[in-house]
């Protein structure tokens, strides 16, 4: 496989006129997305991600820059071409958006049919995409008798339909209840997986990241403001917008009633850690007594599992002499980050 991305933005700026105001969507993003990954791109209402996504399937024209998917630049193909490029990229729904009036079948049929599938064909593919979404008994319901779990189901059967290369999902699981969400991200994970396809999630929660992520975008009024692997993302946020995202899913940080708690009921130094390797922070601890004469309790933490590794943060108190605790700290941040909330 070559390392050349699927999906590349290079300098793209967007911009609406919104009467007589200029809005700027999107400011310079410079992204990279690679074949065989689920990228999220996570922002705040406004943020600009939905916007980023429609360049993606040029539903939007873009005001400066490219986006090169495959090695093509998209921002210069004329209609035609942007039809089948638009075959390739499928994509789904915060609101489903199924047809009402046509059976779960009709539904996923609708997208072969337009692309001129004859109907024994059309019958052949979607009798196997429901099976893989797990769907075969609804085939001729209507969406109105459908859960929402089941509707996007369907919208990702009917995503799927002419085997694009690429799926968009935006805030897919929003409207869901968390419970049909992690059935939602299941399958998601397995179209990933299963029949290779790279997957774009937006979303604003970061636990949809954490839960199907191989890498993330942070995106803020415009720009990116943060990119990598998804491990080295919530190990060591480097924005406080990503950061208080990372919060969301770990809470793991004391803060506000909860730090002040703490620093009433502890007179040593509080430190926060940052785990990921967790046997090179327990080797600096076991020997902070002997080495520095410091002793250590762990006084707060939260510790998650992402992609097999332990990940968190341990809120610890260090009492000792101070010279003692400086010299700990400064081991302690050798091996990872390290937060002082000592007030
Ligand atoms: N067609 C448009 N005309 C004018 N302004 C627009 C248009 N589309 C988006 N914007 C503006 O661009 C900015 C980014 O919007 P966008 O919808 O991409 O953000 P978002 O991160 O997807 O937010 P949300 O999660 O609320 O959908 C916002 O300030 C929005 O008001």
């Amino acid at each position: 496989m070559s390392d050349a991305p699927l999906i590349e933005f290079r300098d793209v700026t967007k911009t609406f006129a919104s009467g007589s105001r200029q809005v700027t969507a999107l400011d310079g993003i410079d992204l990279s997305i690679h074949a065989g990954d689920v990228h999220a791109i996570i922002g705040y209402s406004g943020a600009g991600k939905s916007t980023l996504v429609r360049l993606i399937n040029a539903l939007e024209p873009v005001t400066s820059g490219s986006v090169l998917i495959d090695g093509t630049d998209i921002t210069t193909l004329g209609e035609r071409r942007l039809r089948e490029l638009r075959l390739g990229i499928g994509m789904i729904f915060q609101q489903f958006n199924l047809l009402r009036s046509r059976t779960v079948f009709g539904n996923v049929a609708y997208p072969l049919k337009i692309a001129g599938w004859d109907k024994d064909t059309r019958k052949v593919r979607v009798a196997e995409l429901l099976r893989f979404v797990g769907l075969s008994e609804k085939a001729w319901d209507y969406p109105d008798q459908l859960s929402g779990g089941q509707k996007q189901r369907v919208g990702i059967a009917r995503a799927l339909a002419t085997n694009p290369k690429i799926l968009l999902a935006d805030e897919s699981t929003s409207a869901l209840d968390p419970e049909t969400t992690g059935e939602v991200l299941r399958l998601l994970k397995r179209v990933n997986t299963e029949l290779g396809v790279t997957i774009v999630v937006i979303t604003h929660e970061m636990e949809v990241v954490r839960a199907i992520a191989d890498r993330v975008a942070v995106l803020d009024a415009g720009r990116v403001v943060e990119q990598g692997a998804v491990l080295d993302v919530f190990a060591e946020p480097k924005t406080d917008t990503t950061r208080r995202f990372v919060e969301t899913v770990l809470h793991d940080r004391p803060d506000g009633e909860d730090l002040e708690r703490l620093r009433a009921r502890h007179t040593g130094r509080l430190v926060t850690a940052g785990i990921r390797d967790d046997r090179r922070i327990g080797t600096v601890l076991s020997g902070a007594e002997r080495k520095h004469g410091v002793r250590f309790e762990i006084v707060y933490g939260g510790i998650k599992e992402l992609a097999g590794e332990p990940i968190g943060r341990l809120t610890l108190e260090l009492t000792g002499p101070e010279a003692g605790v400086d010299a700990l700290v400064a081991d302690l941040r050798e091996v990872t980050e390290v937060e002082e909330l000592t007030a």
